[in-house]
């Protein structure tokens, strides 16, 4: 079932900037930073309740996804992070396909194995891992 609600753009103009064009465009423009390709979760606000739209990096296997909350290796989480703590129910846009997904953050072996794919998709995370005391969450989306 699509989210529905107000949709609010980000303050972090970048990011709401690309988050913006991949929407408007259908998933055809907006799809890569740096020439890597990105995917866009869309949360619901967990205080607001908008629509908050999330440009990330993509890192994909087997049909699953993960959101992986780096925020460049800062020392707090990315809000958006407590957004899919609150609701699971997120919708994943990569690229002109678009999904209803469930998320689940994960923790031990498992971990392991989603941040390896992480960073062999984006190898910055293992510096941004390296920057900060905070442990970079990752949440793995499957379809509902
Ligand atoms: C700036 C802040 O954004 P944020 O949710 O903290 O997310 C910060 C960044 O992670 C976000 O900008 C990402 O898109 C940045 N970013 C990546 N960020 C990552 O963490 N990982 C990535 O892989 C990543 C890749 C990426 C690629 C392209 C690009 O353009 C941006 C990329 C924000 O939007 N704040 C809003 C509130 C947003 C919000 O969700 N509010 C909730 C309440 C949240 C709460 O306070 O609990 C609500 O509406 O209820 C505000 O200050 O008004």
């Amino acid at each position: 079932m699509p989210l529905t609600g107000e949709y609010e753009p980000s303050p972090s103009t970048w990011a709401a900037d690309q988050a913006d064009l991949y929407e408007s465009s259908g998933g055809t423009e907006g799809t890569t930073m740096n020439g890597m390709p990105v995917i866009l979760l869309t949360t619901i606000g967990n205080k607001s309740g908008k629509l908050r739209r999330t440009p990330l990096m993509r890192v994909e296997h087997n049909g699953e996804y993960a959101a992986v909350a780096s925020l460049g290796g800062a020392p707090k989480h990315p809000v958006w992070y407590f957004n899919v703590q609150a609701d699971p129910h997120v919708e994943l846009r990569d690229g002109t396909e678009k999904w209803d997904m469930v998320a689940r953050e994960v923790t031990g072996d498992e971990k392991a194995v989603w941040w390896e794919r992480s960073v062999a998709a984006y190898p910055d995370y293992a510096d941004y891992q390296k920057k900060t005391d905070r442990e970079i969450p990752v949440f793995v989306l499957s379809k509902a």
